[in-house]
């Protein structure tokens, strides 16, 4: 359960997020879209943990999130805008890192990679370097990751953004598994067909958030 309670975030005089609540259960997906710059991105870099909020409190799962390794350590998996691969490793490589982290044994970890790798139609690229790979390819490679984590909660920053639209309806369906098999799922996006599929729908604009369809 992803609770937010009016959290703010501030960057300098910059108002990015303000005064947002709402609470996303397990197994459901939101939705959150708007216009460039609204803040859809420093949202989920605050449930992520990934920047200081100012004002109010992101707490998951009973843990009020302060910091990005204590998030990470707590299962908050966030598939950034731009991939945030590591572009001179394989896929292979950027998948095993945070799965390793988490000290999985090896097999249970080479399974996890070849099993997301394969949801998103890549298992034959595993050991191409990711600056090998087209951009649609290198988004798919970072849905890859972060769902082989199996997080509790997955943030998915403009992750269709650069699809087809049969691999944009595969990372989609791959996120509603996720949330089928019990994570709390948000995200970004510009897409409608993304928007409309979620089983709820806000609106940012200007950091405050609004409903189209409520969870
Ligand atoms: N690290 C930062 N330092 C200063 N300002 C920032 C920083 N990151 C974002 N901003 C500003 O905060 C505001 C919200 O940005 P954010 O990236 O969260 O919006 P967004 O809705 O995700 O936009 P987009 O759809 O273009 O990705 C913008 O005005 C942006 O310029």
């Amino acid at each position: 359960m992803i609770r937010l309670s009016q959290v703010t975030v501030r960057y300098g005089d910059l108002t990015a997020v303000s005064d947002v609540s709402f609470t996303v259960p397990p197994g459901f997906v939101l939705a959150v879209s708007g216009p460039s710059g609204a803040g859809k991105s420093s949202l989920l870099w605050a449930i992520a943990g990934a920047v200081p909020v100012a004002k109010g409190q992101v707490e998951v799962d009973g843990l009020v999130i302060k910091d990005r390794p204590a998030a990470a350590a707590h299962g908050i998996v966030l598939i950034p805008q731009g991939n945030g691969l590591a572009r001179v490793l394989t896929a292979r490589e950027n998948l095993s890192f945070p799965l390793r982290a988490e000290q999985n044994p090896a097999g249970d970890v080479d399974r996890r990679i070849d099993e997301a790798l394969a949801g998103v139609g890549l298992a034959e690229s595993g050991d191409h370097l990711v600056e090998e790979l087209s951009g649609g390819e290198q988004q798919r490679v970072a849905v890859a990751r972060g769902i082989a984590q199996q997080g509790r909660v997955i943030l998915a920053d403009e992750s269709t953004s650069e699809l087809d639209s049969s691999n944009r309806e595969r990372v989609l369906e791959l996120l509603h598994d996720q949330a089928r098999r019990g994570a709390a799922v948000v995200i970004a996006t510009h897409d409608p067909n993304v928007a409309d599929s979620a089983d709820g729908h806000a609106l940012m604009d200007e950091g405050r958030l609004s409903w189209v369809r409520r969870l």
